[in-house]
Protein backbone atom coordinates (compact mmCIF):
# COMPACT_ATOMS: atom_id res chain seq x y z
CA UNK A 1 0.00 0.00 0.00
CA UNK A 2 1.61 3.17 -0.51
CA UNK A 3 0.65 5.70 2.28
CA UNK A 4 -0.22 9.07 1.32
CA UNK A 5 1.25 11.70 3.58
CA UNK A 6 0.48 15.59 4.31
CA UNK A 7 4.08 17.19 5.76
CA UNK A 8 3.62 20.83 7.31
CA UNK A 9 6.65 22.65 7.87
CA UNK A 10 5.96 26.19 9.48
CA UNK A 11 9.34 28.46 9.32
CA UNK A 12 10.02 31.23 10.63
CA UNK A 13 8.84 33.12 7.53
CA UNK A 14 6.98 30.72 5.42
CA UNK A 15 4.93 27.22 5.77
CA UNK A 16 5.71 25.02 3.35
CA UNK A 17 3.20 21.98 2.82
CA UNK A 18 3.86 18.62 0.82
CA UNK A 19 2.14 15.67 -0.15
CA UNK A 20 3.52 12.25 -0.49
CA UNK A 21 2.22 9.01 -2.12
CA UNK A 22 5.40 6.85 -0.59
CA UNK A 23 8.25 8.05 -0.43
CA UNK A 24 6.72 10.19 -4.07
CA UNK A 25 6.45 13.98 -3.54
CA UNK A 26 3.07 14.69 -5.38
CA UNK A 27 2.51 18.48 -4.15
CA UNK A 28 4.73 20.80 -2.73
CA UNK A 29 4.01 24.73 -2.01
CA UNK A 30 5.88 27.41 -0.17
CA UNK A 31 3.58 29.66 1.55
CA UNK A 32 5.87 32.79 2.20
CA UNK A 33 4.95 35.16 4.46
CA UNK A 34 5.99 38.89 5.70
CA UNK A 35 7.52 39.90 8.61
CA UNK A 36 4.22 42.44 8.43
CA UNK A 37 1.97 39.62 8.29
CA UNK A 38 3.61 37.61 11.00
CA UNK A 39 4.53 40.35 12.78
CA UNK A 40 0.64 41.06 13.83
CA UNK A 41 0.36 38.74 15.77
CA UNK A 42 1.77 38.46 19.33
CA UNK A 43 2.64 34.72 19.71
CA UNK A 44 3.48 31.86 17.69
CA UNK A 45 -0.02 30.21 18.45
CA UNK A 46 -1.84 33.11 17.60
CA UNK A 47 -0.79 32.55 14.01
CA UNK A 48 -2.40 29.03 14.01
CA UNK A 49 -5.81 29.86 12.75
CA UNK A 50 -3.58 32.00 9.97
CA UNK A 51 -1.32 29.07 9.26
CA UNK A 52 -4.03 26.15 9.13
CA UNK A 53 -6.37 28.05 7.07
CA UNK A 54 -3.34 29.06 4.01
CA UNK A 55 -2.43 25.34 4.15
CA UNK A 56 -6.36 24.18 3.68
CA UNK A 57 -6.84 26.90 1.00
CA UNK A 58 -3.97 25.59 -0.97
CA UNK A 59 -4.97 21.78 -0.52
CA UNK A 60 -8.79 22.49 -1.80
CA UNK A 61 -7.19 24.71 -4.67
CA UNK A 62 -5.16 22.03 -5.68
CA UNK A 63 -7.89 19.53 -5.83
CA UNK A 64 -6.31 17.58 -2.99
CA UNK A 65 -8.73 15.51 -0.82
CA UNK A 66 -7.88 15.32 3.22
CA UNK A 67 -10.22 12.19 3.14
CA UNK A 68 -6.89 10.99 0.65
CA UNK A 69 -4.65 11.20 3.60
CA UNK A 70 -3.78 8.58 5.99
CA UNK A 71 -1.32 10.37 8.28
CA UNK A 72 0.42 13.96 8.69
CA UNK A 73 3.34 14.76 9.87
CA UNK A 74 4.32 18.40 11.43
CA UNK A 75 7.43 19.70 12.17
CA UNK A 76 7.50 20.48 15.64
CA UNK A 77 8.46 22.18 17.94
CA UNK A 78 9.85 23.80 21.46
CA UNK A 79 9.18 20.63 23.72
CA UNK A 80 11.13 19.57 25.88
CA UNK A 81 14.56 18.24 24.96
CA UNK A 82 14.19 14.56 23.81
CA UNK A 83 16.08 12.42 21.85
CA UNK A 84 15.48 12.26 17.83
CA UNK A 85 13.72 10.23 15.92
CA UNK A 86 9.46 10.36 15.21
CA UNK A 87 6.93 11.09 17.81
CA UNK A 88 2.75 11.13 17.98
CA UNK A 89 1.47 14.20 18.46
CA UNK A 90 -0.63 13.11 21.63
CA UNK A 91 -2.28 15.35 24.17
CA UNK A 92 0.79 16.32 26.77
CA UNK A 93 2.94 17.39 23.65
CA UNK A 94 0.10 19.67 22.20
CA UNK A 95 -0.24 21.20 25.79
CA UNK A 96 3.38 21.86 25.31
CA UNK A 97 3.44 23.09 21.92
CA UNK A 98 0.72 25.98 23.06
CA UNK A 99 2.13 26.87 25.99
CA UNK A 100 5.46 26.93 24.50
CA UNK A 101 6.85 24.99 27.02
CA UNK A 102 10.47 25.95 25.93
CA UNK A 103 9.68 29.56 24.11
CA UNK A 104 8.14 30.23 20.82
CA UNK A 105 8.74 29.02 17.41
CA UNK A 106 6.96 28.54 14.46
CA UNK A 107 7.40 25.00 14.32
CA UNK A 108 5.39 24.68 17.54
CA UNK A 109 2.38 25.02 15.54
CA UNK A 110 3.75 21.81 13.13
CA UNK A 111 2.47 19.23 15.51
CA UNK A 112 -0.83 21.68 16.42
CA UNK A 113 -1.97 21.69 12.83
CA UNK A 114 -1.23 18.25 12.04
CA UNK A 115 -2.78 17.11 15.07
CA UNK A 116 -6.25 19.09 14.02
CA UNK A 117 -6.00 18.21 10.86
CA UNK A 118 -5.74 14.80 11.47
CA UNK A 119 -8.20 14.42 14.29
CA UNK A 120 -11.43 15.39 11.88
CA UNK A 121 -10.14 12.39 9.53
CA UNK A 122 -9.23 10.13 12.17
CA UNK A 123 -5.84 9.10 11.36
CA UNK A 124 -2.14 9.57 13.40
CA UNK A 125 -0.35 12.76 13.32
CA UNK A 126 3.39 12.63 14.52
CA UNK A 127 6.33 14.81 14.69
CA UNK A 128 10.08 14.36 13.36
CA UNK A 129 13.74 15.42 14.67
CA UNK A 130 12.06 18.72 16.18
CA UNK A 131 14.03 21.74 16.92
CA UNK A 132 14.89 20.21 21.07
CA UNK A 133 16.72 17.60 19.73
CA UNK A 134 19.75 17.31 22.56
CA UNK A 135 22.95 15.32 21.35
CA UNK A 136 25.19 18.35 23.09
CA UNK A 137 28.08 16.61 24.97
CA UNK A 138 28.44 17.71 28.94
CA UNK A 139 31.11 20.48 28.24
CA UNK A 140 29.17 22.02 25.34
CA UNK A 141 26.50 22.77 27.54
CA UNK A 142 28.42 24.65 30.05
CA UNK A 143 27.68 28.21 29.64
CA UNK A 144 29.74 30.63 32.25
CA UNK A 145 26.63 31.17 34.63
CA UNK A 146 26.07 28.19 36.87
CA UNK A 147 22.14 29.37 36.43
CA UNK A 148 21.74 28.53 33.18
CA UNK A 149 23.07 25.44 30.59
CA UNK A 150 24.13 25.55 27.15
CA UNK A 151 20.72 24.29 25.05
CA UNK A 152 20.34 22.33 21.75
CA UNK A 153 17.80 24.40 20.18
CA UNK A 154 18.59 24.07 16.20
CA UNK A 155 17.23 22.89 13.06
CA UNK A 156 17.92 18.93 13.65
CA UNK A 157 15.50 17.81 11.19
CA UNK A 158 17.36 19.71 7.77
CA UNK A 159 20.72 19.67 9.17
CA UNK A 160 20.46 15.54 9.73
CA UNK A 161 18.31 15.31 6.24
CA UNK A 162 21.19 17.19 4.76
CA UNK A 163 24.26 15.37 6.60
CA UNK A 164 22.73 12.08 5.65
CA UNK A 165 22.70 13.09 1.61
CA UNK A 166 26.28 14.41 2.04
CA UNK A 167 27.30 11.22 3.32
CA UNK A 168 25.55 9.13 0.87
CA UNK A 169 27.80 11.14 -1.38
CA UNK A 170 30.85 10.02 -0.05
CA UNK A 171 29.68 6.71 -0.36
CA UNK A 172 29.29 6.83 3.54
CA UNK A 173 26.73 6.12 6.11
CA UNK A 174 26.15 9.31 8.56
CA UNK A 175 26.96 8.15 11.46
CA UNK A 176 30.71 6.82 10.56
CA UNK A 177 31.35 10.85 9.50
CA UNK A 178 31.68 14.22 10.76
CA UNK A 179 29.98 17.27 9.07
CA UNK A 180 29.88 21.40 10.55
CA UNK A 181 26.19 21.99 9.03
CA UNK A 182 25.15 25.68 8.68
CA UNK A 183 21.26 25.97 8.23
CA UNK A 184 20.55 29.23 6.80
CA UNK A 185 17.14 29.85 6.83
CA UNK A 186 15.01 32.46 8.80
CA UNK A 187 17.17 31.57 11.81
CA UNK A 188 20.89 30.47 11.84
CA UNK A 189 21.61 27.39 13.20
CA UNK A 190 25.71 25.57 13.03
CA UNK A 191 26.09 22.46 14.45
CA UNK A 192 29.13 19.94 15.00
CA UNK A 193 27.91 16.55 13.78
CA UNK A 194 30.25 13.63 15.29
CA UNK A 195 29.75 10.36 14.01
CA UNK A 196 25.72 11.17 13.63
CA UNK A 197 25.46 13.37 16.85
CA UNK A 198 25.11 16.67 17.11
CA UNK A 199 27.96 17.36 20.06
CA UNK A 200 27.47 21.15 19.69
CA UNK A 201 25.40 23.72 18.21
CA UNK A 202 24.45 27.38 19.06
CA UNK A 203 21.14 27.96 20.04
CA UNK A 204 19.65 29.80 17.26
CA UNK A 205 16.73 31.05 19.15
CA UNK A 206 17.86 32.47 22.02
CA UNK A 207 20.66 34.54 21.28
CA UNK A 208 23.51 32.80 20.27
CA UNK A 209 26.21 32.28 17.24
CA UNK A 210 25.62 34.08 13.58
CA UNK A 211 22.57 36.71 13.38
CA UNK A 212 20.33 35.85 10.79
CA UNK A 213 17.24 37.33 8.88
CA UNK A 214 15.06 37.25 12.27
CA UNK A 215 17.61 36.38 15.25
CA UNK A 216 20.14 38.92 16.73
CA UNK A 217 22.15 36.19 17.39
CA UNK A 218 24.99 36.75 19.80
CA UNK A 219 24.96 40.30 21.46
CA UNK A 220 27.34 42.45 24.01
CA UNK A 221 25.25 41.05 26.99
CA UNK A 222 25.89 43.95 29.10
CA UNK A 223 24.85 46.64 26.91
CA UNK A 224 21.46 44.45 26.12
CA UNK A 225 21.06 44.32 29.94
CA UNK A 226 20.94 48.28 30.36
CA UNK A 227 18.69 48.42 27.58
CA UNK A 228 16.23 45.35 29.13
CA UNK A 229 15.95 47.32 32.53
CA UNK A 230 15.20 50.41 30.71
CA UNK A 231 11.98 50.54 30.99
CA UNK A 232 11.38 50.83 27.38
CA UNK A 233 10.10 47.32 26.64
CA UNK A 234 7.62 44.75 27.79
CA UNK A 235 8.88 41.38 27.72
CA UNK A 236 7.34 40.25 24.82
CA UNK A 237 8.73 43.20 22.47
CA UNK A 238 12.22 42.24 23.83
CA UNK A 239 12.00 38.52 22.79
CA UNK A 240 11.05 39.87 19.64
CA UNK A 241 13.84 41.85 19.31
CA UNK A 242 16.32 38.73 20.08
CA UNK A 243 13.89 36.26 17.92
CA UNK A 244 11.34 37.59 14.97
CA UNK A 245 12.49 41.01 15.11
CA UNK A 246 16.14 40.72 15.14
CA UNK A 247 19.18 40.36 12.59
CA UNK A 248 17.46 41.76 9.13
CA UNK A 249 14.40 42.49 10.42
CA UNK A 250 16.12 45.13 12.95
CA UNK A 251 18.40 46.59 10.42
CA UNK A 252 17.10 46.92 7.15
CA UNK A 253 13.11 46.07 8.04
CA UNK A 254 13.02 42.94 5.85
CA UNK A 255 13.28 39.11 6.54
CA UNK A 256 14.18 37.98 2.79
CA UNK A 257 17.59 38.15 2.04
CA UNK A 258 16.20 39.02 -1.87
CA UNK A 259 15.21 42.10 -0.68
CA UNK A 260 18.53 43.20 0.56
CA UNK A 261 20.05 42.37 -2.61
CA UNK A 262 17.91 44.49 -4.27
CA UNK A 263 18.61 47.32 -1.81
CA UNK A 264 22.44 46.80 -2.33
CA UNK A 265 21.68 46.58 -6.20
CA UNK A 266 19.87 49.81 -5.66
CA UNK A 267 22.90 51.62 -4.29
CA UNK A 268 22.45 51.01 -0.18
CA UNK A 269 25.74 50.58 1.26
CA UNK A 270 24.67 49.82 4.60
CA UNK A 271 22.75 46.75 3.22
CA UNK A 272 25.94 45.88 1.95
CA UNK A 273 27.72 45.52 4.74
CA UNK A 274 25.22 44.08 7.15
CA UNK A 275 24.86 41.15 4.71
CA UNK A 276 28.21 40.82 4.06
CA UNK A 277 28.67 40.81 8.14
CA UNK A 278 26.24 38.06 8.71
CA UNK A 279 27.82 35.39 6.16
CA UNK A 280 31.26 36.80 8.30
CA UNK A 281 29.49 35.38 11.94
CA UNK A 282 28.32 32.37 9.66
CA UNK A 283 32.01 31.91 8.36
CA UNK A 284 33.36 32.49 11.96
CA UNK A 285 30.85 30.14 14.21
CA UNK A 286 31.84 27.68 11.47
CA UNK A 287 35.73 27.88 12.29
CA UNK A 288 34.10 27.02 16.02
CA UNK A 289 32.44 24.12 15.43
CA UNK A 290 35.33 22.13 13.39
CA UNK A 291 37.09 23.09 16.36
CA UNK A 292 34.42 21.47 18.45
CA UNK A 293 34.79 18.33 16.18
CA UNK A 294 38.93 18.49 16.83
CA UNK A 295 39.61 19.43 12.99
CA UNK A 296 38.06 15.92 11.84
CA UNK A 297 35.84 17.40 9.29
CA UNK A 298 34.52 15.00 6.25
CA UNK A 299 32.48 18.34 5.01
CA UNK A 300 30.91 21.49 5.45
CA UNK A 301 27.62 21.70 4.64
CA UNK A 302 25.75 25.00 3.90
CA UNK A 303 21.63 24.75 3.79
CA UNK A 304 18.26 26.57 3.84
CA UNK A 305 17.28 29.44 2.21
CA UNK A 306 20.00 31.79 1.97
CA UNK A 307 22.64 28.72 0.77
CA UNK A 308 20.19 30.22 -3.26
CA UNK A 309 22.65 33.05 -2.90
CA UNK A 310 25.62 32.00 -4.22
CA UNK A 311 27.28 35.28 -3.73
CA UNK A 312 26.57 35.12 0.10
CA UNK A 313 27.93 31.12 -0.08
CA UNK A 314 30.47 32.99 -1.84
CA UNK A 315 31.59 35.12 1.08
CA UNK A 316 31.69 31.86 3.28
CA UNK A 317 33.49 30.11 1.28
CA UNK A 318 36.08 32.51 1.50
CA UNK A 319 36.42 32.42 4.69
CA UNK A 320 36.17 29.00 5.66
CA UNK A 321 37.02 26.73 2.37
CA UNK A 322 39.83 26.00 4.27
CA UNK A 323 38.94 23.96 7.04
CA UNK A 324 37.06 21.14 4.79
CA UNK A 325 35.12 20.21 1.81
CA UNK A 326 32.01 22.36 1.22
CA UNK A 327 28.33 21.07 0.14
CA UNK A 328 26.22 23.32 -0.93
CA UNK A 329 22.19 22.02 -0.59
CA UNK A 330 20.43 25.12 -0.76
CA UNK A 331 16.84 25.12 0.59
CA UNK A 332 16.04 22.62 2.96
CA UNK A 333 15.08 18.84 3.22
CA UNK A 334 12.87 19.08 5.83
CA UNK A 335 9.26 17.91 3.77
CA UNK A 336 10.88 14.38 2.70
CA UNK A 337 12.47 14.05 5.96
CA UNK A 338 9.52 14.65 7.80
CA UNK A 339 7.60 12.07 5.64
CA UNK A 340 10.63 9.68 5.72
CA UNK A 341 9.87 9.62 9.26
CA UNK A 342 6.03 9.11 9.17
CA UNK A 343 6.67 6.23 6.70
CA UNK A 344 9.06 4.65 8.60
CA UNK A 345 6.28 4.04 11.32
CA UNK A 346 3.57 3.67 8.73
CA UNK A 347 5.30 0.75 7.77
CA UNK A 348 5.61 -0.63 10.63
CA UNK A 349 9.59 -0.33 10.74
CA UNK A 350 9.97 1.90 13.54
CA UNK A 351 7.80 2.51 16.29
CA UNK A 352 6.49 6.08 17.55
CA UNK A 353 8.33 7.59 20.07
CA UNK A 354 5.89 8.60 22.88
CA UNK A 355 6.13 12.35 24.33
CA UNK A 356 5.43 12.45 28.28
N1 LIG B 1 17.77 33.39 -3.73
C1 LIG B 1 17.84 33.84 -2.48
N2 LIG B 1 18.74 34.81 -2.17
C2 LIG B 1 18.83 35.28 -0.91
N3 LIG B 1 18.04 34.86 0.11
C3 LIG B 1 17.12 33.91 -0.14
C4 LIG B 1 16.97 33.36 -1.45
N4 LIG B 1 15.98 32.43 -1.39
C5 LIG B 1 15.54 32.42 -0.10
N5 LIG B 1 16.22 33.30 0.63
C6 LIG B 1 16.06 33.65 2.06
O1 LIG B 1 16.12 32.49 2.87
C7 LIG B 1 15.39 32.75 4.08
C8 LIG B 1 14.40 31.67 4.29
O2 LIG B 1 15.05 30.45 4.38
P1 LIG B 1 14.23 29.16 4.79
O3 LIG B 1 13.11 28.97 3.85
O4 LIG B 1 15.23 28.07 4.96
O5 LIG B 1 13.71 29.65 6.21
P2 LIG B 1 12.39 29.31 7.00
O6 LIG B 1 12.01 27.88 6.72
O7 LIG B 1 11.35 30.32 6.80
O8 LIG B 1 12.90 29.47 8.47
P3 LIG B 1 13.84 28.49 9.27
O9 LIG B 1 14.66 27.75 8.26
O10 LIG B 1 14.67 29.35 10.15
O11 LIG B 1 12.92 27.59 10.03
C9 LIG B 1 14.68 34.07 3.88
O12 LIG B 1 15.44 35.08 4.50
C10 LIG B 1 14.69 34.21 2.37
O13 LIG B 1 14.62 35.54 1.97
C1 LIG C 1 15.17 25.90 14.67
C2 LIG C 1 15.50 26.69 15.91
C3 LIG C 1 16.35 27.86 15.68
C4 LIG C 1 15.70 29.03 14.99
O1 LIG C 1 14.53 29.01 14.59
O2 LIG C 1 16.38 30.04 14.85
Amino acid sequence: MKYRILTINPGSTSTKIGVFDGDELVFEETLRHSSEEIGQFKKIYDQYNFRKEVILNVLKENAIKLESLNACVGRGGLLKPIAGGTYEVNDPMIEDLKVGVLGQHASNLGGIIAKEIAKDLNIKAYIVDPVVVDEMIDLARVSGMPEYDRMSIFHALNQKAVARKAAKELGKKYDELNFVVAHLGGGISVGAHELGKVIDVNNALDGEGPFSPERSGTVPVRKIMKMAFSGEYTVEEFNKKVSGKGGLVAYLNTNDGRDVKKMVAAGNAQAGVIYQAMAYQVAKEIGSMCVALGGKVDGIILTGGIAYDSEFVGWIKERAEFLGKVFVYPGEEELRALAEGGLRVLKGEEEAKVYA
